[in-house]
């Protein structure tokens, strides 16, 4: 990890290690004054989320500081850092479930974006049956109470199909162990059909044949053009399978850039 403080000059390509610190502490004390999040036109580079020194707060304590970077389209990003250290914050904030106090938050022009939060926010004991949560899935484009018509029901089928649990979509919820139910919650990304997927922490508590199987269907997402942002613990599996890492250690310093570069600049 990088010095606090650390410059831009540290020179790893387009976006080269660097530290927030103390810089962002000051932002935060402006009060979020300068906070800007934005909708830009659509960029033939394919970058769907620009961040400029992102600044976040979370239970009245700065969290990230000064985060700047680029998520595109094709790309894995893993996310990573110790427990508190800000990783699901900067999610929600990329969803825009969160408003930043500092600094500046574009997304691309009619951005989708998905959102899966870690599991031990859901309620699994929900009374609703497997195909309805994959159903929700397209709700922005179908509306919420909609009938399932025959169409969306063979899209839920084909999702379903392809994280393995065809024939379950009468099942309810709670009948499934978490790794069944992460693959249900897959099936309904795949309705999303959205240009950036944020998954924290997707393969907690789920078995080594569902994550390599949801691993697989990340690498078809990045392989359609999309990005999908992960926030994972499991290094062995950021090296193999993410080519972009973007590290948090805790102390509001970062590090973002190319897996490798990132991992020898922190082993450094
Ligand atoms: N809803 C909340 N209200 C107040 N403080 C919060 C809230 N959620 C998180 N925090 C605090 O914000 C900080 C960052 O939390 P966050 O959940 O983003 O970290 P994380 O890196 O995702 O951690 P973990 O690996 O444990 O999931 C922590 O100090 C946490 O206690």
């Amino acid at each position: 990890m990088p010095a606090a403080g650390a410059s831009d000059a540290d020179g790893l390509g387009a976006e080269p290690l660097r530290g927030g610190g103390r810089a962002g502490a000051a932002a935060v004390a402006g009060g979020g004054l300068g906070a800007d999040v934005s909708s830009a036109p659509p960029r033939a580079d394919g970058v769907l989320l620009t961040l400029e020194r992102l600044t976040l707060v979370r239970g009245g304590r700065e969290v990230v500081s000064a985060l700047s970077g680029r998520f595109e389209r094709g790309t894995l990003t893993a996310v990573t850092g110790p427990n508190g250290a800000g990783k699901s914050t900067l999610v929600e904030a990329l969803a825009g479930r969160l408003a930043p106090v500092a600094g500046r938050l574009e997304r691309a022009a009619g951005l989708r974006v998905a959102h899966l939060p870690q599991q031990s926010v859901l309620d699994r004991q929900f009374p609703i049956r497997v195909g309805d949560v994959v159903a929700l899935g397209a709700w922005s484009r179908i509306g919420l109470w909609r009938a399932l018509g025959g169409g969306l029901r063979r899209e839920v089928d084909e999702a379903l199909a392809t994280v393995g649990l065809l024939g379950c979509a009468q099942r309810p919820i709670s009948d499934l162990s978490v790794g069944q139910f992460q693959r249900v919650l897959f099936a309904r990304l795949l309705l999303q059909d959205a240009d950036l997927i944020l998954l924290d922490e997707p393969f907690n508590a789920v078995d080594e044949a569902t994550t390599a199987d949801l691993l697989a269907l990340m690498r078809d997402w990045r392989d359609q053009g999309r990005a999908v942002v992960a926030v994972l613990h499991d290094q062995a599996q950021v090296e193999a399978h993410f080519d972009r890492l973007l590290q948090l250690d805790g102390r509001r310093r970062w590090a973002w850039g190319a897996t490798a570069e990132v991992l020898g600049a922190c082993a450094a």
